[in-house]
């Protein structure tokens, strides 16, 4: 089974995959952590580097055949990244973040404005949740607005979804009260 942990750079994916793995590792033993980045950089799973951006344009047939021979069907499969959703997931966890704070987080990495303005665009525009949407008829898709939340709590409110299987998404919208931001 395949878990997406989904959602705009800077909202916490590999901080809660990694406590989530933790937490999963001790109810069952064929649970794997898969950081997107990490994997295509490694093997080369990529077309391109963007230099501007830094970051890869990923190469999705190698990538998914990738995943094919790494992994199996009976492996509960923990997929950490923002085209995670893309990935022909059974769920998908849609991690949201108040774009100020998407804003405060991503400043202080590295970032050039013109990538820090288009994250923080992506998640006023929702675009990891509506790409999800579009992209997984059958997928079941699960949305936390992380901003007031602890890691522990966020993991626990998967693991309760994972438990119980009901879908939810369409409650977080940053639209009205950060439009500014998009200006
Ligand atoms: N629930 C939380 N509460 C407070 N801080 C958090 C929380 N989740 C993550 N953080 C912090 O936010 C920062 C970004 O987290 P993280 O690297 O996990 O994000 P990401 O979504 O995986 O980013 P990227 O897509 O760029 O890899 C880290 O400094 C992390 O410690």
């Amino acid at each position: 089974m395949r878990i997406a942990i989904t959602g705009t750079p800077g909202v916490g994916k590999t901080t809660v995959s990694k406590n989530l793995f933790e937490k999963l590792i001790n109810l069952e033993n064929n649970v794997k952590n898969i950081n997107i980045t990490e994997i295509v950089s490694k093997n080369q799973l990529y077309i391109e580097k963007d230099d501007e951006m830094n970051s890869y344009v990923i190469d999705f047939p190698k990538l998914n055949n990738f995943l094919e021979l790494n992994t199996t069907c009976e492996d509960l499969i923990i997929l950490d990244g923002h085209v995670s959703h893309l990935l022909n997931p059974d769920c998908i966890i849609v991690l949201r973040l108040n774009p100020e704070r998407i804003f405060d987080r991503l400043s202080l990495r590295n970032y050039s404005e013109k990538k820090i303005k288009e994250n923080v665009e992506a998640e006023i525009l929702d675009v990891c949740l509506v790409e999800s949407i579009e992209n997984n008829v059958e997928s079941k898709i699960f949305e936390i607005d992380c901003t007031e939340k602890s890691v522990l709590d966020i993991c626990n409110i998967i693991i309760s979804f994972l438990e119980h299987n009901t879908p939810k998404y369409g409650n977080v919208s940053w639209l009205e009260d950060y439009f500014y931001m998009l200006e």
